[in-house]
C-alpha cells in the first residue's frame, strides 16, 4: 500500500551492470542518514540485487494480516527493504517468468507490501523498459512520481540507449530528476588518484543534447562493492561518492521543499 508514501523515485538504465542497484541502494542509505524513512523496492524479477548490495540476502519476508512486512535495514526500521530475492530460496534460483506473471508480482509489491510511512520509496527497476516499467508506471498514477534518476557508464553512453529511457519518461510523464554517469575513472586504492580508463564527459554532453539535467560522474572505486549496506557518505566521507551522494540528496529534497 502506497498511501502514506509522500515521494517516489524511479532508478533507470538503457544496459545492465552499469550500477543501477548501487545506485539505488545508496540513494536509499543517504535519504536514511538525513533522517527520513525511506523504502526500497527492487522489482529487478530476473535479477535481484538488493539483497545482496544491503547484506540481507538471509532475510525473510513476513506475512501479516494487512500484508507483507518489507524487511528492515537497521535496527530502528527507518529503512524498508522489498526484493523478489527474499522470496527465492538460494541468491543463484532464478525467476523465467512471462509478462503477465511479472505484472502480478510488481503489483503485489505496491499493494500487498505494508510500506506504512514513508518520506521516499526508492524503485530500482531492470535494466532497459519492460514490462516491469510499464506495470510500475500504471500503477503508481495514484501516487506522484517525483521523478526518475537515470544511470549510464562512459562506453555505452550510446545516445540511443539513453534516449530510450528519456522517451519512456516522456511518454510516462515522469519527471527526469538526471543523469548520472557511473564508472566513470577508476579511483586507485593506494592515493585515490582518479584515472580515467574510458572517454570522459560522455555523459555530461549526452545530458545537454536531450537537455536533462546531468547530476555528475562517479568513478570505479573498489571500496564501494564492500560498502554491502554501509552508506558511502559516513563510510568514505572523503570519496567523490560521498560528495555526489550528498549534493544528489540535497538536490532531491530542494525540490520537494
Ligand atoms: N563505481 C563503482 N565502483 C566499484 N564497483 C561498482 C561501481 N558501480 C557498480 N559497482 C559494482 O558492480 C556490480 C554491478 O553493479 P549493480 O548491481 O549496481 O549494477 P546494475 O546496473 O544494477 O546491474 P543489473 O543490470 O544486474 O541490475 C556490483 O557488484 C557493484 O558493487
Ligand atoms: S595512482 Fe599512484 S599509487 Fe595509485 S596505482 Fe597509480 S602509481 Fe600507484
Amino acid at each position: 500500500m502506497l498511501d502514506n508514501v509522500k515521494h517516489v523515485i524511479l532508478v533507470l538504465s538503457g544496459k545492465g551492470g552499469v550500477g543501477k542497484s548501487t545506485v539505488s541502494a545508496q540513494l536509499a542509505l543517504t535519504l536514511k542518514e538525513k533522517g527520513f524513512k525511506v523504502g526500497l523496492l527492487d522489482i529487478d524479477l530476473c535479477g535481484p540485487s538488493i539483497p545482496y548490495l544491503l547484506n540481507l540476502e538471509k532475510q525473510d519476508v513476513h506475512q501479516a494480516e494487512g500484508g507483507w512486512i518489507p524487511v528492515y535495514a537497521d535496527k530502528e526500521q527507518k529503512l524498508s527493504v522489498m526484493s523478489i530475492g527474499f522470496l527465492l530460496n538460494n541468491r543463484n534460483a532464478s525467476v523465467v517468468w512471462r509478462g503477465p506473471k511479472k505484472t502480478a508480482m510488481v503489483k503485489q509489491f505496491l499493494t500487498d507490501v505494508c510500506w506504512g510511512d514513508l518520506d521516499y520509496l526508492i524503485i530500482d527497476t531492470p535494466p532497459g523498459t519492460s514490462d516491469e516499467h510499464i506495470t510500475i508506471m500504471e500503477n503508481l498514477k495514484t501516487v506522484k512520481c517525483d521523478g526518475a534518476v537515470i544511470v549510464t557508464t562512459p562506453q555505452q553512453v550510446a545516445i540511443e540507449d539513453v534516449r530510450k529511457e528519456i522517451t519512456f519518461c516522456k511518454k510516462t510523464g515522469i519527471p527526469i530528476i538526471g543523469l548520472i554517469e557511473n564508472m566513470s575513472g577508476f579511483v586507485c586504492a593506494t592515493c585515490t588518484e582518479c584515472t580515467n580508463i574510458f572517454s570522459k564527459g560522455g555523459g555530461e554532453s549526452v545530458a545537454k543534447l536531450v537537455a536533462v539535467p546531468f547530476l555528475g560522474t562517479l568513478p570505479i572505486d573498489p571500496r564501494i562493492g564492500k560498502l554491502l549496506g554501509k552508506c558511502c557518505v559516513t563510510e568514505l566521507p572523503d570519496s567523490i561518492w560521498a560528495k555526489m551522494f550528498s549534493t544528489i540528496v540535497t538536490e532531491i529534497m530542494a525540490k520537494e521543499a
